[in-house]
């Protein structure tokens, strides 16, 4: 089936695998958190997105009701009714905030998808674990930062994980789950079941730098920056080429703008600082340019490539 099939088929087998999540609160309305919220509220579940204003969580909402109805108008090609309805339904699960506290009040599960920064991710995590109920898992989206060190600040070392999704989560199947060194058994299974309650196909992985996919596409990234860097051919060539020649969906330098130029940064300056001696990791002066003229890549219209305007 291709990837519709499989939203579908999961969608349908969705409440066939059941969890005992019912509740779920989602911190950070960006490309990944508005996603996230989305095929949970598909799903049928309870979501709450919170971001730092309503301007953000407008654009998050408006991001969702687009998705929901792409994917509405797949699903009931046949049946347009039942599409608004299915897209209606489940942008009506989705409810938004700006504070984070009252929003996890009556929670089960808590993903965090905010800024790739460890010390705001601390300072979220700090709040949060006295305000949510006792019972309630934490989980990071992170792409890059280790679940240990995200969860050091935490009581509930035995009830967090790592919850990695890939963009566009509407759309790519995949969900890295991810044990901290104290997860319990109870923790990873309930994450494990609630993946794939939402139609992910979940793959398990220790807390290593970059877990699976981001360890193995890192270098593959680093790559094609250095290459474009050193003028050995152009960006949209290296793209053209690994499309035609290694067959994936989008080239790494588009496959950047689209994951956005300063999360790239993030990721790259963690662990370049973490990993000082790996030449690999060292600064990009393309990418640190282009981030630093705001050009982020497709969220804001620039990056390596010009976007027409959403
Ligand atoms: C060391 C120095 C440099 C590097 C340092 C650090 C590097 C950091 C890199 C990692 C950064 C973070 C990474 C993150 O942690 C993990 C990831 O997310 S990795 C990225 C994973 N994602 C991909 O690889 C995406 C690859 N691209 C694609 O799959 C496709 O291009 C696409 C995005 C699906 C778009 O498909 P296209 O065919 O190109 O375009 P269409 O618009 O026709 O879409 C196809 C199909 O999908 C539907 N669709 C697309 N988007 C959405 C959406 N948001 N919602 C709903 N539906 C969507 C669309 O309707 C089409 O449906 P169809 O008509 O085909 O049925
Ligand atoms: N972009 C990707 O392709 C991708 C894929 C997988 C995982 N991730 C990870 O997901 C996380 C988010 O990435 P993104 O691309 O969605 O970033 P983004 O910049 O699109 O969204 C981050 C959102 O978090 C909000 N935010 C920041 N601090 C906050 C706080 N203290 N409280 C509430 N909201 C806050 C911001 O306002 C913003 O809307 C990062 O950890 C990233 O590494 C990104």
């Amino acid at each position: 089936m291709n990837q519709f099939g499989v939203i579908v088929r999961s969608f349908s087998n969705s409440a066939a695998v059941n969890s005992a999540i019912k509740n779920v609160t989602i911190i950070g309305g960006g490309l990944m958190g508005s996603g996230i919220a989305q095929v949970t509220a598909q799903a049928g579940q309870n979501v709450t997105l919170v971001d730092v204003n309503s301007d953000i969580l407008a654009k998050s909402q408006k991001s969702i009701n687009n998705s929901l109805g792409r994917i509405a108008k797949k699903i009931y090609k046949d049946n347009p009714q039942e599409g608004e309805k299915f897209a209606r339904e489940a942008s009506e699960r989705i409810k938004t905030a700006t504070d984070p506290v009252a929003a996890v009040k009556d929670t089960d599960l808590v993903i965090e998808a905010i800024v790739e920064n460890l010390d705001v991710k601390h300072a979220l995590f700090q709040k949060l674990d006295n305000a949510a109920p006792a019972h309630t898992i934490f989980a990071s989206n992170t792409s890059s930062l280790s679940i240990n060190d995200i969860s050091s600040v935490v009581k509930r070392k035995d009830r967090f994980g790592g919850l990695h999704f890939f963009n566009p989560v509407p759309v790519m199947r995949l969900l890295e789950v991810v044990r901290g060194g104290e997860t319990t058994d109870s923790t990873f299974d309930t994450m494990m079941q609630w993946g794939k309650s939402i139609g992910k196909t979940c793959v398990a992985c220790k807390d290593t730098p970059g877990f699976i996919v981001n360890r193995l596409l890192v270098p593959y990234m680093a790559e094609a920056l250095r290459l474009l860097e050193r003028g050995d051919a152009s960006a949209r060539d290296i793209d053209i080429a690994m499309k035609l020649g290694a067959g994936y969906p989008m080239g790494p330098i588009e496959l950047l703008d689209y994951v956005g130029l300063d999360t790239t940064k993030f990721i790259l300056d963690g662990w370049n600082k973490n990993y000082p001696d790996q030449p690999l990791f060292k600064p990009i002066p393309i990418l640190n340019k282009l981030v630093a003229e705001g050009k982020l890549g497709v969220k804001t219209g620039e990056g390596f490539y010009k976007y027409d305007k959403k």
